[in-house]
C-alpha cells in the first residue's frame, strides 16, 4: 500500500524540518492516528497531505492529483504509494474517520468524489455552493419600459458593440445575486452607483457597502462619493427621467465585513448569523477576490433570505490570503477551453437583457447557463487607455504572453521602469538604484513633516509611493527591504531611527484591535501631535476619512511599512509602485511568484510602475498561474 525508506513518524519529522510540512500538519496527522486506533500508514500520510493542502490555502485534497511515486514532492522521494487513485479512495472509504458525502457528514474527514475535505471545509464549500445557487434567481422587473428608459439615460450610446457597464447594471437589476467583475478602472464602482441610483428610485431599501479590509472600505467610500458627484453633473440633462434626489439615498459609507457581521471578541463566530440575520435589503461587497471561503460562508449565512447580494472584484487578482478562491470559482464557468471569457446566459435572460439594454445578446445564450445569468464582466478599462504601458503590461501578464511582456518592456514607456539585479562582490547595484529612487520618493512626505504640514496631507503624500515585495522574509522580502530603506533614509538624515518610534516611521497593523478601532492592514505614520509637538502619536486615516491618533505604545502588533507585501496591498492604489522580486528565489519562494501576484502589483500603480528583478524570474512568475484545489467551481457550474 505504501513503501517507506524510514518509519513514517521519522519521515514526518524530517519533512517538517525540511519545511515541506508545518508543525501543525505533522501534529494533525499524528493526532488523527491517535484518535482512530488501527489507522494505517496510508491514512496518516493522507492526513498530513490534507493538512498541508489547507496550509497552502487549498480547500481540499484532490486524490487524483497526489503524485503516488513521490507524494511529498521531496528531493529524494523516500515514500511511495503503491495504489491507484481509485484504490486510495476505496481504502479511505473503509476508514472509520472518513465519511462519504453527501450522507455521512458526521465524520472528521469527508470524501466527496475524488476530493477529500476536513469536515469544516466541506461544510463551508457545500453551503457556499448551495447558497450562491439559491441566490442566483431572477427578480421580476415591474415596468420594463421605464427601466429601459432609465438605462438609456444613465448610459450614453457608445461606439463599442457592447456597453458592458449597461449590461451589468441590467443584470444586477434583474437578478438577486449579481457578480460584477473586471480589471482596474473598468467602472465597477461607476456601474454599481448607477445601479443603486436606479434601485433607489424604484423603492426604499436598506443598502450596506462593505469591503474585506479597512483600507478597501475607505477606498470604496471615496470612489462612491466621487462617482455620485460625477453622476449629479452628467445626469442633470435627464432630470425628467431620473430623479437625481434619489442619489442622496445611495450610501457612501462603507465598513469592513468584520464590522458588518459584528465581531465577538475571542471567537470565530459573529453576532450576525442565520439565527440573527443582518438587517438590510441589499449588500454590496467590494474587492470580493479577497474574501476567503470561511468568510463567504459566514457572510452568506448572515444574509436575510429576501436580500440582494452584489459582489464586485477582479477575478484575476491574487486569491484570498486564507483558503479558497471564491471569486475565481464563481467566474470559472465563463472561461472556455482556450482561456477566453464569454458570457453564458439562459434564453430568457438574454432576451430580457437585450430588451433592457437595446443590445442583441442572443449570441451568448447557453444551454446550461447555471450561474451565468448572475454574472457580468466589464471588459474595457477607462483607467488604462489602450496604448498605456501599465495597462498593456498588466494585460500581457494576465494572459502569460511572454512575447508581449518583453515587447511592452522594450517599448520604453516613461511610466515603466525595469531595474535588473546586478550583484557583484560588494553590492547589488540594482538594489542600490531602487533604494536611491525610494529615498527620492519618500523624501516628499518626510520633508512635509519638518515643515509641520497637517497629518492628512503628510499621509496623502506618503501614500503616493509604495514598495511591494513578493514575500515577508529575507533580504528581498518586506523585512529586508524595510531595513534597507530605513538605513538609506537615515543616511540622508531624513529619519532618525535611534528609537523604535521616530517621526516619519510608517507602520502597518498586523492584527485587529476593536477597542482602538485598528484593523489588520491599516497603515499609519508616527508624527508629532499637532497639540503637543513633543509627543509622538501614530496617525491613521479611518474609513470615514477622519483622523485617528493612537499612542505608539498602545499599537497592536505592527511592522514598518516603507515596503509591504503584494498581498497586503490589495484594495489599495498608489501613484507609483515599485515591485521587488528576489534574484534567486528558493523553491518555496518560487511557488509564491505567480502571474496573479505580478498582475496585482502592477495594477496597484496608477501612473508609474518600477520592477527590481531578474528577467528570468519575472518570466517564470508570469508563466505560473495560481491553482487552488477546490470543488466550488464544480458545484456552481456542473
Ligand atoms: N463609461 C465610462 N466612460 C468614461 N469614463 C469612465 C466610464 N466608466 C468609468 N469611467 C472612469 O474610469 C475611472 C474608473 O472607474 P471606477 O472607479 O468606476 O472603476 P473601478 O472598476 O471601480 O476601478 P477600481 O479598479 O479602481 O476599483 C473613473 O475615473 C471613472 O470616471
Amino acid at each position: 500500500m505504501i513503501t517507506l525508506e524510514q518509519p513514517l513518524t521519522a519521515l514526518l519529522k524530517q519533512w517538517e524540518q525540511e519545511r515541506l510540512l508545518t508543525p501543525l500538519d505533522r501534529h494533525f496527522a499524528l493526532q488523527m492516528s491517535a484518535l482512530h486506533p488501527g489507522s494505517n500508514e496510508l491514512f496518516i500520510l493522507i492526513c498530513a497531505l490534507l493538512s498541508r493542502q489547507l496550509s497552502l490555502q487549498h480547500s481540499c485534497l484532490p486524490i487524483e492529483q497526489i503524485d503516488v511515486d513521490n507524494p511529498m514532492s521531496e528531493q529524494q522521494a523516500q515514500c511511495r504509494i503503491t495504489l491507484s487513485p481509485q484504490e486510495i479512495i476505496a481504502e479511505l472509504s473503509r476508514c472509520d474517520a472518513v465519511g462519504l458525502a453527501p450522507e455521512q457528514l458526521d465524520k472528521p474527514l469527508i470524501l466527496d468524489g475524488f476530493n477529500l475535505y476536513l469536515q469544516r471545509y466541506y461544510q463551508f464549500e457545500s453551503r457556499v455552493g448551495q447558497q450562491l445557487n439559491a441566490l442566483a434567481q431572477p427578480i421580476r422587473v415591474s415596468d420594463i419600459g421605464a427601466s429601459t428608459n432609465m438605462l438609456a439615460s444613465l448610459f450614453a450610446p457608445t461606439e463599442r458593440q457592447y456597453d458592458w457597464q449597461k449590461i451589468a447594471t441590467a443584470t444586477a437589476l434583474t437578478q438577486k445575486l449579481a457578480v460584477i467583475t473586471g480589471g482596474p478602472g473598468t467602472g465597477k464602482t461607476t456601474t454599481v452607483t448607477k445601479l443603486l441610483l436606479l434601485l433607489c428610485q424604484q423603492e426604499t431599501m436598506t443598502i450596506r457597502l462593505v469591503a474585506p479590509t479597512g483600507k478597501a472600505a475607505a477606498r470604496l467610500s471615496e470612489s462612491i462619493k466621487a462617482s455620485k458627484a460625477r453622476l449629479a453633473t452628467e445626469l442633470a440633462p435627464f432630470s425628467d427621467i431620473i430623479d437625481l434626489n434619489a442619489l442622496q439615498q445611495v450610501p457612501e459609507e462603507a465598513s469592513t465585513l468584520h464590522r458588518l457581521l459584528g465581531v465577538i471578541p475571542n471567537s470565530h463566530r459573529f453576532r450576525h448569523d442565520s439565527d440573527n440575520p443582518l438587517r438590510l435589503d441589499l449588500l454590496v461587497v467590494d474587492e470580493a477576490s479577497m474574501v476567503d471561503l470561511p468568510m463567504m460562508y459566514k457572510l452568506l449565512n448572515a444574509l436575510p433570505s429576501h436580500a440582494r447580494l452584489i459582489l464586485l472584484g477582479d477575478q484575476d487578482q491574487l486569491a484570498s490570503v486564507e483558503a479558497g478562491a471564491v471569486l475565481a470559482d464563481i467566474c470559472a464557468g465563463l472561461k472556455d477551453r482556450n482561456g477566453q471569457w464569454s458570457m453564458r446566459y439562459s434564453q430568457d435572460k438574454a432576451a430580457l437583457l437585450s430588451q433592457l439594454t437595446g443590445t442583441d445578446l442572443n449570441g451568448f445564450v447557453s444551454e446550461s447557463p447555471q450561474l451565468g445569468d448572475s454574472l457580468a464582466m466589464l471588459m474595457h478599462s477607462h483607467r488604462f487607455k489602450g496604448d498605456a504601458g501599465i495597462g498593456q503590461l498588466a494585460s500581457a501578464v494576465n494572459i502569460s504572453d511572454l512575447a508581449a511582456i518583453i515587447q511592452v518592456w522594450q517599448r520604453g514607456y516613461e511610466e515603466l521602469l525595469w531595474i535588473e539585479h546586478q550583484i557583484n562582490q560588494q553590492a547589488n547595484l540594482g538594489l542600490n538604484a531602487l533604494l536611491e529612487r525610494s529615498v527620492a520618493q519618500y523624501r516628499h512626505y518626510l520633508e512635509a513633516i519638518t515643515q509641520a504640514q497637517d497629518a492628512m496631507s503628510i499621509i496623502d503624500s506618503f501614500n503616493r509611493y509604495r514598495v511591494l515585495c513578493a514575500m515577508r522574509a529575507g533580504e528581498y522580502g518586506v523585512d529586508g527591504i524595510n531595513a534597507s530603506i530605513t538605513q538609506a533614509l537615515a543616511k540622508e538624515k531624513l529619519v532618525n531611527p535611534a528609537t523604535e518610534f521616530y517621526a516619519g516611521r510608517p507602520v502597518i497593523i498586523q492584527s485587529n484591535d476593536y477597542n482602538l478601532g485598528l484593523f489588520n492592514g491599516d497603515i499609519g505614520i508616527i508624527l508629532p501631535d499637532a497639540h503637543n509637538q513633543h509627543r509622538l502619536m501614530a496617525h491613521f486615516v479611518q474609513a470615514d476619512g477622519t483622523l485617528l491618533k493612537v499612542l505608539p505604545a498602545r499599537l497592536p502588533s505592527h511592522d514598518t511599512c516603507y515596503a509591504m507585501t503584494v498581498h497586503k496591498s490589495q484594495g489599495s492604489e498608489f501613484s507609483h509602485v515599485a515591485l521587488v522580486m528576489p534574484p534567486r528565489p528558493s523553491v518555496a519562494q518560487r511557488q509564491l511568484l505567480t502571474k496573479e501576484l505580478v498582475y496585482t502589483a502592477i495594477t496597484r500603480a496608477k501612473h508609474h510602475f518600477t520592477c527590481l528583478g531578474s528577467q528570468r524570474v519575472f518570466e517564470q512568475a508570469c508563466s505560473q498561474a495560481t491553482l487552488r484545489a477546490s470543488g466550488l467551481a464544480k458545484r456552481l457550474w456542473q
